[in-house]
């Protein structure tokens, strides 16, 4: 079963995902991140790294996304790329994962790719509003990816906010279900996918 959790930049989908593992356990379950599989920046000077392009599609090496998943899918490990996001680029290491009856995929582009789409069993859209998605991502692209306030908003203003636009929110209509962004204790879309996972694993325990 391979279920996705898409949304725009910040709006919580790793930590939803988090939250799922936390609830039905690793043992059955990987966690698979689009954002591993950045191509990232070859010659580009610093100075204008933040100013390409990390929100199009074609950013991220999606074939080799996809074979994984086929791979993992047919029960063969893959050895994931590891991206440094201060940097920009795929570093030279990589983590081998081994196959698990459930895959938990994240991404922000993951609904507006065609040939991705179609591998999810179920599509989960986390929906966080515009202001509080940039109010998140500045405090984290400052604290964890090494960025300048400056160049979190030139960036957010001269590609994230474009393409999600184009991208990112358009691909809402695809989910299955549409889960709000905001701190909840009680979150009934984390329950039903929760529930969901439980009773998959439960039937393919029953069939061995
Ligand atoms: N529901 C929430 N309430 C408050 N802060 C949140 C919430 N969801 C995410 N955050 C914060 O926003 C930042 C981005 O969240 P994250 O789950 O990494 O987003 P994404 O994976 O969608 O980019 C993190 O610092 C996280 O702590
Ligand atoms: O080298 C890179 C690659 C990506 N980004 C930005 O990351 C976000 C997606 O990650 P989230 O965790 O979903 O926020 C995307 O909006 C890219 O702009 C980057 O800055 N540098």
């Amino acid at each position: 079963m391979i279920i996705g959790i898409c949304g725009g930049s910040a709006s919580g989908k790793t930590i939803f995902t988090k939250k799922i593992i936390e609830l039905v356990g690793s043992d059955a379950l990987i966690y698979l991140e689009h954002d591993a599989y950045y191509k990232g920046l070859t010659e580009l000077p610093p100075e204008l790294q933040e100013t390409k392009n990390f929100d199009h599609p074609d950013s991220l090496d999606n074939a080799l996304f996809i074979q994984h998943l086929h791979q993992l899918q047919t029960n063969q490990p893959i050895e994931r790329p590891v991206y440094d996001f201060t940097i920009h680029r795929r570093t030279t290491e990589t983590i081998r994962i081994l196959p698990k009856p459930v895959i938990l995929v994240d991404g922000i582009l993951i609904f507006a790719i065609e040939a991705l789409r179609d591998l999810f069993d179920i599509k989960v859209f986390i929906d966080a509003d515009a202001d509080i998605r940039l109010a998140r991502r500045l405090q984290r692209d400052l604290f964890e990816r090494g960025r300048t306030p400056e160049s979190v908003l030139d960036q957010y203003l001269k590609t994230v906010r474009p393409m999600h636009r184009e991208f990112v929110e358009p691909s809402k209509r695809y989910a299955d279900i549409i889960i709000h962004g905001k701190i909840k204790k009680h979150n009934t879309g984390l329950d039903l996918i929760v529930t969901k996972i439980k009773a998959y694993l439960a039937e393919l325990a029953q069939q061995q």
